[in-house]
């Protein structure tokens, strides 16, 4: 057992949390191919693994294609087939994935979360809330969904465990007033990071985007260059309505950043790739359980080998 996994480190959390997609894909790997050579059956087979992951088909095809031309020189080896998988995978995410980093830009800096109801967006601001303030950054937390007192209610006590102050109105207050608001707060008290929530009723389309180009708006009329970040988050959970989600959000051009959440409750953690390639936007961060570590940057490689059961090289 490596350190990692001793301490409980991202790396073994990372591999925990993707157990459902590795076990569905790594398990049945085995049964593609112990019995057979790397022949063209095999390959199809590994082509309709990948599209049951959620792969994609163009993708599911490219990669069976890419490992239909490589040697192995035990077809029977597994764990070699699992590594170029990985490799084939982890191309597919080459240049898609970046880090989130509010602690080294201009302060007060300040980010946007923007996602349907559901997608993880509360919980992700949490758990980066707690991520900052246990590195000594004072944060100010923004209940920017004015819509639902619940969602106030669960900011509010995120932001109790997180150590981070809190701003928040009324149900039905003008949440770009709250933003402006914010921001001038942030600017005069010196905050580090301003983590603003934002609706997700996705009921109406075009309103929701509307409030979300308010806010923004009204944020730049405040600090220039803000957001600074704007993370729309996605759950893995929902498949390909992720990937619809992608285009409605990522459509409006704002999105500096995506947030792949619950992907520990999915066997089909592949539905990440084609999003990822659809997307203008990188991937900076992944939810891999509800604890405040399972939310980690996100690294293409070792998400790649984790997926297909392999350890994560670390
Ligand atoms: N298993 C798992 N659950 C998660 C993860 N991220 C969020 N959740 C859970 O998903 C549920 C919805 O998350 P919220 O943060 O409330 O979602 P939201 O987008 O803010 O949704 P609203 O509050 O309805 O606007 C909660 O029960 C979270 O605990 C994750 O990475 N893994």
């Amino acid at each position: 057992m490596s350190d990692d996994k001793k301490k409980g480190g991202w790396l073994s959390r990372l591999t925990q949390g993707l157990t459902k997609t590795s076990t569905e894909i790594g398990q049945q790997i085995t049964s593609v191919f112990t019995q057979k050579p790397l022949d063209e059956k095999a390959l199809e087979d590994l082509e309709d693994l990948l599209i049951e992951s959620d792969f994609g088909p163009q993708i599911a095809a490219d990669i069976a294609q890419k490992l239909s031309q490589q040697k192995f020189n035990d077809p029977k080896d597994t764990n070699a087939i699992k590594a170029a998988l990985a490799d084939a995978i982890a191309d597919e995410l080459s240049g898609r994935e970046d880090t989130f980093d509010a602690l080294s830009g201009p302060k007060p800096y300040i980010v946007l979360f923007v996602g349907v109801n559901g997608s993880g967006k509360t919980t992700t601001l949490g758990k980066i809330a707690a991520d900052l303030t246990s590195k000594g950054a004072r944060v100010l937390i923004v209940a920017g969904d004015t819509f639902r007192a619940a969602a106030v209610e669960q900011l509010k006590v995120w932001a109790q465990r997180a150590g981070a102050d809190f701003m928040g109105r009324k149900t039905g207050a003008d949440a770009a007033g709250l933003a402006y608001d914010a921001c001038v707060r942030a600017k005069e008290e010196n905050y580090d990071v301003v983590l603003i929530d934002t609706a997700g009723r996705l009921q109406n389309k075009q309103q929701l985007m509307d409030e979300l180009l308010k806010i923004v708006r009204v944020i730049k009329k405040v600090i220039d260059g803000a957001p600074h970040e704007t993370l729309l988050v996605l759950d893995a959970t929902v498949g390909r309505n992720a990937l619809a989600q992608e285009q409605i959000f990522g459509r409006q051009a704002f999105v500096s950043g995506l947030v792949m959440t619950k992907l520990d409750g999915t066997a089909r953690g592949g539905i990440l790739v084609p999003i990822a390639k659809a997307s203008d936007a990188p991937i900076k961060l992944i939810g891999v359980g509800e604890d405040i570590d399972d939310l980690q940057p996100f690294k293409a490689r070792e998400f790649a080998r984790s997926m297909v059961g392999l350890e994560p090289l670390g």
